[in-house]
Order: structure tokens, then sequence, then C-alpha cells
């Protein structure tokens, strides 16, 4: 069995080298006669998957994405071929729920609120959506939910329409890029829209540029607008437009599912998924590779029960730090590659012990997904 895998997938090697003859590859050089012999395909969201890159294969098999995003596999295209797919639904939800709620605690400093009497509209609820509503339930912060097709399906949860989400102090975006249908996504967040956000408002987008109108955000900027966005995604990525960059609160490099676990759960799920394929029994699991995270994290008793939640979460992970860096280096698509292929671990909460002692909010603590200490 001859496996191609995209050299951004961590412990692609570990997992897969028993299974076949793997082959890494680089999106950026990666062609259509090398791929003629694969029998497995799997890629990041960086390689895009088409009739083009496909055009010489003869046995393929299988294609991978291990990523949640899947707009850039011609799905379509690999039906007809009868090619199998799967891509890595919900591996990095976790990761994305907390790069929000370390932007919500970064933006209530910067506006000067109160996190606590804040409204989140969370547009999307599938697994990222999901895993931010229950962050935001520990601790205890108000949020609706807006996901047409999930309750179109039957989802018992309470969902509002934008109108509703429109009218929330924070508003995060977390669907897929939808072209057509029912409830495209496309420019969900159109020059219009974003005219309609006051002051105070903050809007996320961390799921895909496409998403947001970006050159409509910047004419905006320019004519006087103030908008709070937090960017994690940009239209035409790496080719991202610069001068937009400048005007936004926090800016970084499409990293918001980047930690170790949520990139490295979706070489495990692409492993299981091959597996089964193959019918071969999944023994690997990523337990076997993750590094244990060592240092543990306490309660400060002098601190109050909302400092001692920043002070935790910005500890494990402070989106100012990648804003910082974001704004600083970024100055072409070369740049926006480095900073993603370079960017250093970053570890989940459940990573984390916190040794809460007798602290009245432990079990926000660990409903925020933190590990008991000793
Ligand atoms: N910035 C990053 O690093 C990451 C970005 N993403 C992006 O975020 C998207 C969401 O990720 P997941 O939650 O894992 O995907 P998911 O597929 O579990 O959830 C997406 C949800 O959006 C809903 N939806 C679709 N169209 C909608 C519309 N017009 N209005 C409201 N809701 C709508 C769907 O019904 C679904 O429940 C992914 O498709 C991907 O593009 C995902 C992970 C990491
Ligand atoms: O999973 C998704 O969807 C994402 O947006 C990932 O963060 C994409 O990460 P890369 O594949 O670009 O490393």
């Amino acid at each position: 069995m001859k496996i191609y895998y995209e050299d951004s997938m961590p412990y692609a090697a570990e997992f897969f080298a028993d299974l076949g003859d793997c082959q890494v590859f680089s999106h950026k050089s990666i062609t259509a006669k090398q791929l003629a012999d694969a029998d497995v395909l799997l890629v990041r969201s960086t390689t895009k998957v088409n009739a083009e890159l496909l055009a010489h294969t003869r046995n393929l098999k299988f294609v991978g994405t291990a990523t949640a995003g899947t707009n850039h596999v011609d799905k379509k295209y690999l039906t007809e071929r009868g090619i199998p797919f799967q891509s890595a639904a919900g591996c990095n939800a976790v990761a994305v729920a907390e790069y929000v709620l370390s932007s919500l605690f970064i933006m209530a400093n910067k506006l000067g609120w109160q996190l606590q009497d804040k409204t989140v509209g969370i547009v999307g609820a599938g697994h990222v959506g999901t895993a931010l509503q229950q962050k935001l339930t520990a601790l205890g912060i108000a949020y609706q939910l807006c996901d047409p097709p999930l309750q179109d399906a039957g989802d018992q949860r309470s969902f509002v329409d934008m109108d509703s989400i429109m009218q929330c102090d924070v508003i995060t975006l977390h669907v897929p890029l939808v072209t057509q249908g029912k409830y495209p996504t496309a420019k969900l967040f159109d020059a219009l829209r974003l005219a309609q956000l006051n002051e105070q408002q903050v809007l996320i987008n961390a799921c895909r540029g496409e998403v947001l109108d970006n050159a409509g955000a910047l004419a905006l900027f320019e004519q006087g607008k103030k908008l709070n966005l937090v960017l994690d995604v940009w239209e035409n990525e790496p080719n991202i437009n610069l001068d937009l960059v400048p005007h936004v609160a926090l800016g970084t490099a499409h990293i918001a599912g980047h930690t170790i676990e949520g990139k490295a759960r979706g070489t495990e799920m692409l492993y299981q998924a091959v597996c089964e394929l193959y019918q071969v029994p999944a023994t690997k699991k990523l337990s076997d590779y993750l590094p244990v995270e060592l240092h543990c994290l306490a309660i400060k008793p002098e601190l109050s029960a909302w400092q001692n939640f920043e002070q935790l979460v910005l500890e494990v992970y402070n989106i100012a730090s990648d804003n910082q860096e974001f704004m600083a280096t970024v100055n072409s698509a070369e740049q926006f590659g480095y900073i993603r292929k370079h960017y250093p671990i970053r570890r989940e909460f459940s990573a984390i012990k916190v040794n809460t002692g007798n602290f009245a909010q432990s079990k926000a603590i660990y409903a925020l997904g933190f590990a008991k200490g000793e």
C-alpha cells in the first residue's frame, strides 16, 4: 500500500509506518505525476485535492483530510471516481473554542468589559460551536446559537436567527464555507451586515476567511467605521489582504485549531479510517505520542474568581502573543505560511493540571476542561 501524506501532519510517520510504503510531501511542490501510484492520499487544508491533482492516479482507494473543514477537497469529483473520502470532523473543535475564550478575555480588557455581563452569539453549532457552548456554560457566560441546518434537522437545542445574533455583544463564526444551497455562508458577513455592528460589539471569524467580506471590512475601516474584528482566517489565504491587517483588533495566521492535540487528533482519526478500510486493527493511539504536560497551575487565592479564570485561560493560551507576532511580521504570503509552519507547541486545557484547593469555583475550572491537580 502506497501512502502519501502531507508534511504538516504531526505523528503521521509514527501512525502509518507499519501500514505501507509511506511518502511524505509538501503541498507546495506535490504534482499529479508524483501521486500516480498512490493508494492512499492524506492531506491538510493547504493541499487542494481536485481532478488536476489526481489526474494520473490509477489505484487511489482513499483520500483523507486531517482537518475539520473540507472546502479544499473536490468531494463531488471523488464521488464520481468512487474514491472514499473522510475528514477529521471535530478533531480541533476544543482548540478553536479555547482560542475564542482567550479572545474574549483579551477583548474584554481592551473594551473595558465585564465578560460575565455579555452574550455571545455562536453562528454554527457543530463541533466547534458546541465545544464553545460547553465552555461558556462552564463560566456562566450567556450565549445564543444560530444553526438553521441543525435546526431543520431537528436538533433540540434552542436556536435564534441572524437578526437576534446581530444583537449579541460578541458574534463568533464557526460555519463551513458553503457557496450554494439553502443556507450559504460565503460572505455571510458582507459589508452591509458589518456596517450594522456597533463600536462595542466584537466579531470573531475562526472558520473560513471567505465567510466575512475582507474588502468590505477594509472599506468600512477606511471610511472611519470602528469594528472590533478578531480574524484567524482571511480571504485568499495565504495571499491575504495585508491592508486589512492593521485595522483588526486581533489577527492570527489561521492557527485557532493548531493545538498539538487538535492537529494530531486529525492524524489519528485518518489512521483509524485507513485501518478500517484495510481491515487491520488500529493498535496505535495518540496518547502513545503526545508529550505529557508536566507543569501544573494553581488558583491564586488573592484573586477573584473571574481573575482566576482569566489567568488560567491566558496562561495556557494567550492570543495576544500570536497577535503581536502576526502584526509585527506578516508582510507576505510566504510569511503567512511561515508563521503557520513554525507555530509553537500549544496545548489544550485538558493537558494542564490545576490545583484548585478549596476554590469555590473548582467545578467551573474542570468544566472548562482543565485536568484535576493533586
Ligand atoms: N481556524 C481554524 O483553525 C479552524 C477552522 N475550522 C472551520 O470551522 C468550520 C466549523 O468547524 P466544525 O464546527 O468542526 O464543523 P461542523 O461541521 O461540526 O459544524 C459546522 C456547523 O455549521 C452549521 N452551518 C452550516 N451552514 C450554516 C449557516 N448558514 N448558518 C449557521 N450555521 C450553519 C452546520 O449545520 C454545522 O452544524 C469548519 O468547516 C472549518 O471551515 C474548523 C476548525 C479549525
Ligand atoms: O480543520 C480545519 O478546518 C482548519 O481550518 C485547520 O486549522 C486547518 O489547518 P491546516 O490544515 O491549514 O494546518
